[in-house]
């Protein structure tokens, strides 16, 4: 994106939200916002807000309220809008030129965040691409306000040639990504193929919900947290032990999701966070301190589904109940949460998590069953197959025969049934 040089920004931040949503929910919107913009870096000087039967399709806020931000903008010395809605790169441009001051929307904010915070070059490259992408139907936009800011005659909006080439060397940046990323994601799917069957559980949800302090109680190992939104950009994995007998696991901390987060961004991110399709189980992290818990959870769920992972095992894991009132722990447990099982956590409060322990191991037996098999000396190139894509608890052979007790997803279970091996103790 186009860098001003400091002093910090000072923005301004506008909602525009349909007449029928409740004061209290656009107000935690906008505060979400502003925790945003205190993320890149902004300041926040006020805020700003029309309701809308629906958008205004030239300048998304009604004329006589644009007129009125731009008054609003003049008095405080503002440097920056920061909308809470996605602006078509049309109504941008428009909106831009008549308060003539830079607008941002909630989706570039966002794609700045992970710009400066993303720290593998795998994560650069998902960002960068979803930069582009969302770049290039706004260059005229962008050249506009750089056009302004250098001031020069001449520099007054480009010629088309200009935008041409521009638009050009976009297309093929972008091809360039597309093929690294392709590239990274296919050497990374070569290594999972020679992994262990080990059972891989992750931690998915809003950000901030407590997902990386999570995996620091459970794995006792140092791990980043913080209190700000986007605190983890690259997935981090560690060794936890479950239930009893020391089974162990592996969780895998994710990217947090949040509202209207960008769709090219979740697109970019998508090789990322379909490694967590491969854990047999997710876990679910909720805040349930936070006022807007469920519509969170509702985001989650749906980028979840947006990924492919919306029928995948889960657990939903209440944390933060060191927050809550007994009582209001009580009414979070009297809920039904249809056939998810669910937690009541903290991640501050030693030994809080010991349930979670036990609920992964026993999540994970019932999705990993375990069987024992018998397979012929024809069978042979099984064998390995099985210590492969499970994990073998007990091998003895038999003169031409091998007997396993394994534990093994439904969906290898499956294929060797289908090639005539004896599976005993399942369906
Ligand atoms: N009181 C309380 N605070 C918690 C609990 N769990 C996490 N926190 C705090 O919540 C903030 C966010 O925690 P993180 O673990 O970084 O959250 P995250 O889900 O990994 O967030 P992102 O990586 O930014 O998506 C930190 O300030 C934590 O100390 C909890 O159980 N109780
Ligand atoms: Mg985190």
């Amino acid at each position: 994106m186009i860098e001003l040089a400091a002093p910090r920004e000072k923005a301004i931040l506008v909602g525009a939200p349909a007449k029928s949503q409740a004061a209290a929910v656009t107000e935690e919107h906008l505060e979400e916002l502003g925790r945003l913009a205190d993320t890149a870096g902004v300041d926040v000087l006020d805020t700003f807000v029309q309701r809308l039967d629906s958008p205004h399709p030239r300048l998304y806020i009604g004329e006589g309220k644009a007129e009125e931000l731009k008054q609003q903008v003049d008095e405080q010395g503002a440097t920056l809008i920061i909308m809470d809605d996605e602006l078509s790169p049309r109504q941008g441009r428009n909106l831009e030129q008549l308060i003539g001051t830079r607008i941002m929307d909630r989706a570039e904010l966002i794609l700045d965040i992970f710009a400066t915070r993303a720290r593998t070059s795998e994560a650069r490259a998902q960002v960068e691409l979803a930069q582009l992408q969302y770049l290039r139907p706004r260059l005229t936009r962008m050249w506009a306000h750089l056009s302004r800011v250098r001031g020069g005659v001449g520099m007054r909006g480009p010629g088309e040639t200009q935008l041409e080439t521009d638009r050009r060397l976009i297309d093929h940046r972008i091809a360039k990504l597309k093929e690294d990323l392709e590239r990274v994601a296919r050497t990374r799917a070569t290594q999972r193929k020679g992994r262990t069957g080990q059972m891989r559980a992750a931690l998915v949800g809003y950000t901030n919900a407590g997902k990386s302090s999570i995996l620091r109680a459970l794995s006792g190992t140092e791990v980043f947290v913080e209190d700000r939104l986007f605190a983890t950009l690259d997935p981090t994995t560690r060794t936890i032990e479950v239930g009893e007998e020391g089974a162990e696991v592996l969780l895998t901390d994710t990217v947090g999701f949040i509202r209207k987060l960008p769709h090219h961004l979740v697109a970019s991110f998508r090789a990322t966070l379909e490694e967590a399709g491969e854990a047999d189980v997710l876990l679910h992290v909720i805040d349930s301190s936070h006022p807007q818990w469920e519509e969170q959870k509702e985001v989650v769920e749906d980028v979840l589904r947006d990924l492919g992972l919306g029928e995948h095992p889960t657990v939903l894991v209440f944390n933060k109940i060191d927050r809550l009132s007994p009582e209001g722990v009580q009414a979070l447990r009297d809920r039904s949460y249809g056939d998810t099982p669910a937690l009541f956590v903290s991640a501050v409060e030693e030994g809080q998590l010991q349930p979670a322990r036990e609920l992964l191991h026993a999540e994970l037996r019932k999705i990993r069953p375990e069987v024992r098999l018998t397979l012929s000396s024809a069978q042979g190139a099984l064998v390995s197959e099985i210590y492969r894509e499970g994990e073998v608890l007990e091998r003895t052979d038999h003169g031409t025969e091998v007997h396993l007790r394994a534990r093994l997803s439904p969906a290898a279970l499956g294929r060797l049934r289908g090639r005539g091996v004896k599976i005993y103790g399942w369906g």
